[in-house]
């Protein structure tokens, strides 16, 4: 069994509003990379990495990859092509009951326990498994005029982290069918979820945050300063 880890790092970034993409900020001296792949290293350092990078990306340096057995794949318009070719690239190595792991290079402060936990799950579960931390705030759905429409329960609803973990073949299949029906997935359970799967939603840690508002990266820093953090 060979273990995947494909990282989705193909994005630009623009909510966060700075003068490169977000995954090339420096967190404690180091690019938020470099960072996101050291902590998936610490876990599962014989793993194969999947980088999904921009095909115009000129500040990629491999230094900042630990792992031995690496390649770099171009990215997709979206987050889940960027998926969908990391994917693809590995469709000759990868055997159907294979584990993808995918994780966002976006969340830099996932820490080793949880990765270990969810990599458990999923090769437990046959419809894979996902981080998700539960709500911890009330939850107000807005009307078309920016008020109160009404308040969500809270009760069984989870903010969706991740990695996210599922058999090779069937993230692939998940990921295709939502393609042809035209379905925009913002995250990988959400594809498996529209074949009538159900994902295990494996509790994890609320600082695994993913770095995507300018005040996010003082946190992410912060985070990632703490005794063990990095
Ligand atoms: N076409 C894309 C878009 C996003 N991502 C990756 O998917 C993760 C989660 O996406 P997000 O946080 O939205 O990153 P960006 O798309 O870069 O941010 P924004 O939406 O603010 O532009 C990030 O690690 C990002 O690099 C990707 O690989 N390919
Ligand atoms: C995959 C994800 O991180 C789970 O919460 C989230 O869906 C990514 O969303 P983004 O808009 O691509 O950052």
């Amino acid at each position: 069994m060979t273990l995947f880890l494909v990282v989705p790092a193909a994005g630009v970034g623009s909510r966060m509003k700075a003068d490169r993409p977000k995954q090339y900020l420096l967190l404690q001296g180091r690019p938020l990379m470099a960072h996101t792949l050291s902590r998936l290293h610490d876990a599962f350092p014989e793993a194969v990495l999947v980088l999904c990078l921009d095909h115009e990306d000129d500040r990629f340096d491999a230094s900042m990859v630990p792992f031995a057995r690496w390649q770099r794949v171009r990215g997709g318009e979206t987050r889940a092509e960027s998926v969908r070719a990391g994917l693809a690239s590995v469709a000759e190595q990868a055997a159907p009951d294979d584990l993808v792991l995918v994780h966002d290079v976006a969340r830099p402060c996932v820490q080793v326990e949880d990765l270990y936990r969810l990599h458990a799950a999923a090769g437990e579960h046959a419809d894979g498994a996902l981080l998700a931390a539960p709500v911890a705030d009330t939850m107000k759905r807005a009307d078309d005029c920016g008020g109160v429409l009404r308040t969500e329960s809270r009760a069984h609803l989870f903010h969706a982290l991740t990695p996210q973990g599922f058999r090779y073949d069937l993230l692939c299949q998940a990921l295709d069918a939502a393609r042809a029906g035209g379905v925009e997935v913002t995250d990988e359970a959400s594809a498996i979820e529209a074949l009538g799967r159900s994902p295990r939603l494996v509790p994890g840690r609320r600082d695994n945050i993913k770095v995507t508002h300018p005040e996010d990266l003082a946190l992410a820093g912060a985070l990632l300063a703490l005794p063990g953090g990095d």
